[in-house]
């Protein structure tokens, strides 16, 4: 059943989307059909009841005039007359930046729009949340599989891998969990920018953090995906044994044991129990795809 409420897919029990009725494919450990992406004629009728989200597909600058206006994002911006080099003449002074001051932004003739018509798909994020060891990175892992596997340019942000790196100098404190996310965002939104489909499996257990991100980016393109797996299945599964150190007060601060963690309340995939069973990674990745393909991510 696909339940609908307040704007998100809610997915608790056998398939909707039923792709495997075609011959299908074993891609590592996931099985993933001949024809992955096409799920609409499943799909279709129950998606297009919900507010219609378009796909931002991004666009080219009408032709600019000369002029100053100063638009939402705190920029001044100023308008010359156009050129034909190529490179824009638009010039936005920043007065939000916190450190930086008098930069501005420059904009190339070789856009999102561009990438996306070059890659036949449509850049986005999908932004996968949840307790640890509620499944993300295996979400996430089949996700870029299934896309991968139907011919789509996909990149995921994996909490843990950014923190082995980018990332590193930050710790579990409640800030450094709001710049692990702000980064995290700030490099899912270049992907998207390139025309990717960014998928970032991240805790993010604070709803500020995640909403942020959001309104980073163009309306539609942020796909927020709950992994709902319930504390006592993630602690029972608990694979790198850190709920056990937690419990035992070898880990101070951790999420869902003495750090809190806020569900999203509008996000648009709930992805939860089937009574006491887990769907399969395959068939949660499954429902994103469908989402995708009806949103028209999956099209330039
Ligand atoms: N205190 C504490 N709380 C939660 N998680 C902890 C903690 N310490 C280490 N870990 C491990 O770090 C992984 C989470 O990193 P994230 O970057 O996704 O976390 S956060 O979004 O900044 O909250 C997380 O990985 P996942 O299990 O894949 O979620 C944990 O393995
Ligand atoms: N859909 C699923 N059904 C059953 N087990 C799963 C499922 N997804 C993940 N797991 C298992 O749960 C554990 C945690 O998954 P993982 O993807 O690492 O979670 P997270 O990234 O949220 O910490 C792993 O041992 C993984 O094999």
């Amino acid at each position: 059943m696909i339940a609908v409420g307040n704007g998100s897919l809610i997915f608790s029990s056998p398939l909707g989307c039923n792709l495997f009725e075609a011959q299908s494919t074993k891609v590592g450990f996931v099985n993933f059909p001949a024809t992955t992406l096409n799920c609409r004629r499943s799909l279709t009728s129950t998606l297009t009841n919900l507010a219609p989200i378009k796909a931002n597909g991004g666009s080219r600058m009408s032709s600019l005039k000369s002029g100053i206006e100063v638009n939402s994002n705190e920029r001044a911006i100023i308008n010359n007359s156009d050129d034909s080099s190529g490179s824009s003449v638009r010039h936005e002074i920043s007065t939000k930046g916190k450190r930086s001051t008098n930069i501005v932004w420059h904009k190339c003739s070789v856009e999102k729009i561009d990438r996306q018509e070059l890659l036949q798909q449509k850049g986005c994020v999908i932004w996968i949340t949840g307790l640890s060891g509620s499944g993300k990175s295996t979400l996430a892992c089949a996700l870029t599989r299934g896309l991968h596997s139907g011919g789509k340019l996909t990149y995921v942000l994996d909490g843990d891998n950014v923190r082995h790196g980018l990332n590193r100098d930050l710790t579990f404190k409640p800030e450094d969990r709001a710049e692990n996310i702000r980064r995290i965002g700030e490099v899912a939104k270049l992907f998207s920018d390139a025309g990717i489909i960014c998928i970032a499996s991240v805790i993010s257990p604070y709803r500020s953090d995640r909403d942020a991100i959001r309104s980073m980016l163009p309306d539609g393109d942020f796909i927020e995906v709950f992994m709902d797996t319930p504390l006592g299945v993630c602690e029972a599964r608990d694979p790198k044994g850190l709920y056990k150190l937690a419990r035992a007060g070898k880990i101070k601060g951790f999420t869902g044991v003495d750090d809190p963690y806020e569900p999203p309340l509008n996000c648009e995939i709930v992805l939860e129990q089937e009574g006491d069973k887990c769907p399969s990674p395959e068939d949660m990745a499954e429902k994103v795809i469908c989402y995708l393909d009806v949103k028209g991510y999956l099209n330039a």
